[in-house]
Parts: C-alpha cells; structure tokens; sequence
C-alpha cells in the first residue's frame, strides 16, 4: 500500500439548512487501522461516515478515501465502480431479504463485485455456516448483524465502515461479535465504527475519536484517552481504599503493614468512562 492514508479528512463541514452538524472535522485513518468514531446523539458521526462513503454532500473541507474524493465518484462509469467495490458498508439498517436463504443472498451480493470473496468462506468468516440454508427472516438480531457484515465483506473490501454495529445485540452476542471484528482486523482490514458504546470503542479500536458538537474533541488510542484527565488509580483491599498517583508505593506500604500479601487487593485504572463524560458534558 501507499504511504498514504486510507482515509484523510480536513476541516469537514456539514449543514442541514442553519444547522451545523459538521464543525471542521480533521480525521487520517492508516491503513489495518481500526477507528471508533464515538460521540453522544446528534455529535456528527453518521454525517461523517456518509460523506467518506460518497453518500452524503459536504459543504466544505477536503476528504479522501482510498486516494479518491467521494464527492467527485461518479454515479455509474468503471472508475466509481471500483472505487465503491473497495468499500464495505454495513449500515444501521438492514435491507430486508427475509425469503431468502443466507447463502443466496451472500452469493446474490458476490454478483455485484468485480473480484468477489468466496461467499462459502465469507458465511465462515462471519460464523454462519449452519445457517447457511436458513432463511433470513429466521435469523436472531445478532446474527442477521452477522449477515449484514457478510455482506459488507463480500466485495473483499479494503476499507470497511460498520454503523453501530451491535447496538441492541445482548452482552454475549455482542462479545461474539466483537470477536468476528478482531478477526478482521487481524487480518488486515481497515475498519471505521461509529459506537455510541464506550466499552466497544475500548475494546476494538486502535484509536477513539470522540466527536461532539460536530467537532474532534478527541482523537487518541483507547489507553492514552483513559489518562487524558489524569484521574487517579483506586487501590482497594478488605480494610479501605485510596486513590493516589503512585500505587506501587500504596501497595508497597499495604504490603509491609500486612506483613504479606494483601487480602482483597484490587487496583483499578484511570476510568475512560469518567474522561468520556467530561469530554461530551455528560451528554447522553
Ligand atoms: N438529513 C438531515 N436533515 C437535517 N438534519 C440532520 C440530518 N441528518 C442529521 N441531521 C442533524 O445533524 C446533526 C448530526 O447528526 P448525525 O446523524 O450525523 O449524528 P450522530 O452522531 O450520527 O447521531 P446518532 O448517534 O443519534 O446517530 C444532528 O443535529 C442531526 O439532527
């Protein structure tokens, strides 16, 4: 690949008559990079993510996505159907297909890509082998998300885009879930997510950008945005707790008063759920 990104964004700007949604939005996404675009309702990230998929205007600021300007991909021609070819898109809602089998409709998707993915392997991919005769209108909600994302896969794409993927999923369809998309990335998938969930971001993402207000307020590894606040650790054990920067010393100190190991030791992180809220103004 080229050194250059898979998605370059500058000083995006987006209307919708007087309102702005759209800010000045600055965003590179490497290529085998996963990024959570993460904000509460209303921050800008479906406006965001359908300006880079070509299917939303802009009014202002430069974008490229996999070398192309979105807003220049032509309706029809070769060129525009090359450049879609090497996007998937899962979008938040799904088309419907209920009569169909999961494996016509993967097979019926692989049609419309010049240099389609195996639909047998793509169905494995995804984990829906043993659902590959059932029809879709049989499927449960996480796994018609599964299908959704088979079928954003199915072109071989280069770059991904996944609309909050799982919301509405239970905690274990959405750990399995989870791990579908580990899979991709380690792969070598580029993969833009909007989530409204903290704890996705956290695990999936190799950068968190926290959009509000339609503006970057942060744009940082999922580790790195934890100590943004400088919030400090919790050491806790059977007789207390205490937050203190340097809890080696603390436990060092609980060690020696102890005279051993220290019963019900627990020592928690900097919260990238309290840096978030201060982030948004405890919005939604
Ligand atoms: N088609 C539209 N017409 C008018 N206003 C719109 C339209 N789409 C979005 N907006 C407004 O633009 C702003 C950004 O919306 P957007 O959908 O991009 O945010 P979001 O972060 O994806 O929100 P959510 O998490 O609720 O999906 C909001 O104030 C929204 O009301």
């Amino acid at each position: 690949m080229t050194n250059s990104p898979a998605v370059r964004v500058r000083g995006l700007h987006k209307r919708y008559g007087r309102r702005v949604a759209l800010a000045g939005v600055d965003l590179d996404v490497a290529y085998g990079e996963v990024v959570a675009l993460l904000g509460p309702n209303g921050a800008g990230k479906t406006s965001t993510v359908e300006i880079l998929e070509g299917h939303r205007s802009r009014d202002g600021g430069e974008v490229t996505v996999l070398g192309v300007d979105p807003a220049r991909v032509r309706r029809s021609g070769r060129a525009a159907r090359d450049w879609r070819s090497r996007i998937g898109i899962v979008l938040q809602e799904a088309t419907d297909l209920g009569e169909l089998t999961v494996g016509e409709v993967v097979r019926h998707f692989a049609h419309y890509f010049p240099t389609p993915r195996d639909p047998v392997e793509v169905i494995e991919v995804v984990g829906l082998t043993e659902r590959t005769r059932s029809r879709v209108r049989a499927l449960s909600g996480g796994q018609r998300r599964r299908l959704d994302v088979a079928l954003g896969l199915v072109g071989d794409p280069s770059l991904l885009f996944l609309d909050e993927p799982t919301t509405g999923f239970d905690p274990a369809a959405r750990r399995a879930f989870w791990d579908l998309i580990r899979t991709l990335a380690d792969a070598g998938t580029t993969i833009v997510l909007t989530t409204h969930y903290l704890d996705e971001a956290e695990q999936l993402a190799d950068r968190v950008v926290v959009l509000t207000d339609g503006r970057v307020v942060a744009d940082d590894p999922p580790a790195v945005l934890a100590q943004r606040a400088g919030h400090q650790v919790v050491v806790r054990w059977a007789g207390g707790e205490r937050r203190t920067d340097d809890p080696a010393a603390v436990i060092a100190e609980l060690t020696r008063r102890h005279g051993g190991p220290v019963p019900g030791l627990t020592v928690t992180g900097p919260g990238l759920e309290d840096v978030y809220l201060d982030l948004i103004g405890g919005r939604p």
